[in-house]
């Protein structure tokens, strides 16, 4: 008797809880506005379009695990060649109906599709199931470490339900037959114009760059006038329990003076800044909003490592009245509306900040690396 034909698979504890918390960090240091409304992505060219090309390392052995799965598993007799690989993570309001994922004239190269959960179904967030339209399984709940592996074409016509609260992060890969296609060709290009932009070796050559003011903006319909929504990095940060504080502009006008030109002078962002905690200065400085976020989010990963670690001396300063004021005025231009940020990007079951020891450890922790 003929075998049935292998149309897709479910592959539980496909990933380490390890390597989903680090794919989550990366995400939640580095995302822009995503493709759909309320969705959030990191793709690799992204990665590398800032200056972050060494955060493509955990992606390397988890594509080619998979593609060698894929490839095993629907019994290909020809190489497959990763099309694209991108983090993603879906937010309350984000669903997407039933369609098959190469369901577009300009996505009829995509013959596999790989899904990866990262974070957990009522854990991190409510809704989200994902539904094949026939057969089994027919519905699966995100539970970090699975993934599940299905032809792109209308053999699998899926969905993802509404989700309700919380942030539901993905790894998605396509996979195709077609060499044209292989996204590491056009990785290779760009890593290769990075890395001869900045000399090696030197320190700028270590720091994130930021990419254009729009793409970290939410909605992404209100990028053009800013205002209303919320700049995602200073939203992350402020989730977080943290405020951005600029170096250079102390004895100078704020920057943000009319609402018109916020726009402009969003590039700010780009410049050294400190955080701020509370009523406290952390006298660490960053090269621009993006290392801050990333430290803060390095930080989010590993606490749990560093609450054994000693304490050491205090590294913050009290706040000055004139710096608390424009804290005030930044976080007002910056995140317009910390409400819905919170409800998109905060965290579900606690949208406390951080709690004090956790601030006072990690100022620790930021000024002595
Ligand atoms: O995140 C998921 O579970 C599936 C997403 C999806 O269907 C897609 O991006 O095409
Ligand atoms: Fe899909």
């Amino acid at each position: 008797m003929a075998e049935p034909e292998r149309r897709r698979l479910l592959l539980r504890n496909f990933l380490s809880p390890e390597i989903c918390k680090e794919l989550a960090f990366i995400h939640k240091s580095c995302c822009t506005i995503g493709y759909r409304p309320n969705v959030f992505s990191t793709t690799l060219s992204h990665l590398i379009a800032t200056n972050s090309p060494h955060l493509i390392m955990p992606f390397v052995p988890i594509r080619e695990r998979l593609k060698e799965k894929v490839e095993e598993y629907f019994g290909c007799e020809y190489e497959l060649f990763v099309e694209f690989t991108g983090l993603i993570s879906w937010c309350k309001g984000a669903s997407i109906g039933w369609h098959s994922d190469d369901n577009r004239d300009h996505l009829k190269q995509r013959d596999f599709s790989a899904v990866c959960y990262l974070n957990n179904y009522e854990v991190d967030f409510l809704g989200g199931l994902f539904r094949f339209q026939d057969g089994e399984p027919s519905t699966i709940a995100p539970m970090a470490g699975d993934v599940v592996i299905y032809t792109a074409d209308e053999r699998n016509i899926h969905s993802v339900s509404e989700i309700s609260e919380g942030e539901r992060i993905t790894l998605a890969l396509w996979f195709s037959r077609d060499a044209s296609h292989d996204e590491d060709a056009n990785l290779l290009k760009s890593l290769s114009n990075c890395s001869l932009s900045s000399p090696v070796g030197s320190i700028a050559s270590c720091f994130p760059v930021l990419a254009s003011t729009n793409m970290y903006w939410f909605p992404p319909e209100e990028a053009s006038r800013f205002q209303t929504g919320f700049n995602i990095c200073s939203a992350r940060l402020c989730t977080l329990g943290f405020d951005v504080c600029f170096s250079n502009n102390s004895d100078k006008e704020s920057p943000f003076t009319t609402r018109d030109s916020c726009s402009i002078n969003l590039k700010v962002l780009e410049e050294p800044l400190y955080l701020t905690c509370g009523d406290a200065l952390l006298t660490r400085e960053f090269v621009n909003i993006l290392h801050a976020l990333q430290v803060v989010q390095f930080y989010c990963w590993k606490a749990s490592e560093f609450e054994t670690a000693e304490s050491t001396d205090t590294v913050s300063v009290p706040l000055s009245e004139l710096q608390r004021q424009k804290i005030t005025l930044l976080r007002a231009v910056l995140v317009k509306d910390l409400k819905l940020a919170e409800t998109l990007i905060g965290r579900i079951n606690s949208q406390r900040p951080l709690e004090e020891r956790f601030r006072s450890r990690f100022s620790d922790v930021v000024s002595n690396d």
